[in-house]
């Protein structure tokens, strides 16, 4: 490395997202008398505020956007550095960011974050989402659109298909059912009716004892219209706020070109085939246009055969850890998903260097009911224990793996419905050495358990079922469950008084 270094801190955390701001705070809070500094690209960090622990392992809370003299003056040791590292030379315990500057650490972090993995990088009309740029983008140009095609199958895509309106949406997903990351096909037929109307209808709870499901013809397609004045009534005021937090749509406005109804039209079991431009679609044979016309700006052909003109693609695809700059000339151990590798003290390969939130892979043998995902609560926890780690160290003192991946937990919203899922909530990694119990209330409530040896192991809970601090005692306690049967999901018995 050709420049010197302009200082040595004793901690150094890159990245200013929910991963690197929650390890500074805990790394300050323990060892007020250390130099630390955060590195990060971006103007703002993000911090956690109104933060609720909503039963053991269940947390919630806001993120929001601040300047980051808002955490200096917090930390007086705080450095806030706001540039981009550029490179990483783990032998010297040095870095250098992108303005030549050259810093040396004792223990770093790295909280880089991902980044979206576009179906492609080359075309302006596909855009991902990932912070409020890219969101005010998609915001400009979706009040110029009148068709646009989401594809993808996760916590963008439902957000983003439910929230759109004045617009029409093509959501083309690759599996039988909608929101795979987090659904299975039975929860996916309960939400289904969402993107039509958001009225709840109420019916008396009926019990499915057992789990079956019907799936759409591979390849079929349906579409789905809603009432926009219906859905108003339906959905509570909520403030609108700059920060893209958990709630992120709620900051911006979704609408389309055109005023009225909601439109979405799925295309299932397809992925992409296809980009092209209407440049390019000029020099093809004249059968790729199918029944559309050659007016849209892109167009988008899947494997299903059909082809969609419109006015933009979103690419919500998922995330692929943002690793690049740390990686030359180092011997960092990188997972399968492109994430660093870290053990049960957040540790990577290299020495000194730990790394926390989406950038990292937990590769420490997990508790049979964690798992993890590219989720706000696991940055959160994860920057907060890697910071915990590395005081420990320093300072000589024993830590053990933090309760909080025991068990898996996560707390959103989906198509206007509390969401809370628990353990192996999809039967992760279980094969066929699991049963199924559902309970589903059209309108109301889905509720399904995932049972493996007569003890609990997983939920699913859509809508405001009030189970959830009981389900999480039933998995962490490991009760043989085997004599209640299909009782356990009884609607007419209490079932907390039932465990006390
Ligand atoms: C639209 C959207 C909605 C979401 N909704 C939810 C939700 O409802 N619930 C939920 O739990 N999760 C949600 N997530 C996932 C959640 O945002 C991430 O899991 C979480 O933000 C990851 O935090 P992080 O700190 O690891 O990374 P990030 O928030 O990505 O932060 C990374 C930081 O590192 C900086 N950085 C990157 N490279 C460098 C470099 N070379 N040098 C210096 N700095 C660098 C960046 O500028 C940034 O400040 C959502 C994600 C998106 C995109
Ligand atoms: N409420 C929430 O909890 C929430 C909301 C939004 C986002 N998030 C998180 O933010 C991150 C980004 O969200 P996301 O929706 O992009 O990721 P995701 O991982 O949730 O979903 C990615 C989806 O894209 C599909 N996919 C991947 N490659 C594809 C391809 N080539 N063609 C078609 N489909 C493809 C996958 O099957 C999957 O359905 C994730 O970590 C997600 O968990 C969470």
């Amino acid at each position: 490395m050709a420049n010197r270094k302009e200082k040595t801190f004793r901690f150094i955390i890159v990245g200013g997202g929910i991963a690197g701001v929650t390890c500074v705070e805990q790394l300050s809070s323990q060892i007020p008398s250390a130099d630390v500094a955060l590195i990060t690209a971006s103007p703002h960090i993000k911090t956690v505020t109104n933060y609720r622990q909503v039963s053991k392992t269940l947390e919630e809370f806001d993120v929001e956007e601040q300047p980051s003299s808002v955490l200096e003056e917090k930390f007086p040791n705080l450095t806030v550095i706001h540039s981009a590292v550029k490179s990483l030379h783990t032998r010297s315990h040095s870095l250098e960011t992108t303005d030549g500057r050259v810093f040396g650490y004792e223990k770093l972090c790295i909280c880089g974050g991902g980044r979206p993995k576009l179906l492609t990088q080359e075309n302006p009309y596909v855009l991902g989402i990932r912070d409020t740029d890219s969101a005010q983008e998609l915001q400009k140009r979706l009040s110029k659109a009148k068709r646009i095609v989401v594809v993808g199958n996760g916590g963008i895509a439902l957000e983003l298909v439910y929230e759109v309106e004045g617009c029409e949406v093509i959501w083309a997903v690759k599996d039988k059912a909608i929101g795979n990351t987090f659904f299975d096909a039975g929860a996916a037929q309960f939400l289904i009716p969402s993107l039509e109307t958001n009225k709840p209808e109420k019916d008396t709870p009926c019990k499915r004892p057992r789990y079956t499901t019907e799936e759409p013809a591979p390849g079929g397609s349906h579409t789905f219209t809603a009432d926009r004045n219906a859905r108003r009534q339906g959905s509570s005021s909520t403030e609108a706020g700059s920060a893209l937090g958990p709630d992120w749509h709620e900051g911006i406005v979704l609408q389309g070109s055109e005023q009225g109804t909601r439109r979405v039209s799925l295309e299932y079991q397809c992925e992409v085939e296809k980009i092209f431009t209407s440049e390019e679609l000029l020099n093809s044979p004249p059968q790729t246009l199918g029944h559309e016309n050659g007016s849209w700006p892109v167009y988008i052909k899947l494997t299903n055969g059909k082809t969609f003109g419109c006015d933009f693609v979103v690419s919500a695809t998922g995330v692929v850890p943002n690793t690049e700059p740390f990686l030359h000339g180092n011997n960092f151990a990188l997972a399968d998903d492109g994430g660093l590798q870290v053990d049960d003290h957040m540790m990577t390969s290299e020495p000194d260097v730990y790394a926390a939130g989406d950038v990292c892979t937990a590769c420490w043998e997990h508790s049979p009911m964690w798992q993890q995902m590219r989720l706000w609560t696991q940055a959160r926890q994860m920057g907060w224990y890697a910071g915990r780690c590395m005081a420990a160290q320093v300072l000589s003192e024993p830590i053990e793996l933090d309760f909080c991946f025991e068990l898996f937990s996560h707390i959103t919203k989906f198509f206007n419905y509390k969401v809370v899922l628990l353990g192996k909530f999809n039967g992760q990694g279980l094969g066929s050495d699991h049963e199924l119990l559902v309970r589903c209330t059209k309108g109301l409530e889905y509720v399904k358990v995932v049972l493996s040896g007569g003890r609990m192991v997983g939920a699913v809970l859509i809508g405001e079922t009030d189970l959830e601090e009981t389900f999480e005692n039933l998995i962490l306690n490991e009760m043989d469950l085997t004599p209640y049967g299909e009782e356990l999901l009884n609607p007419n018995i209490d079932i907390e008084d039932y465990f006390d």
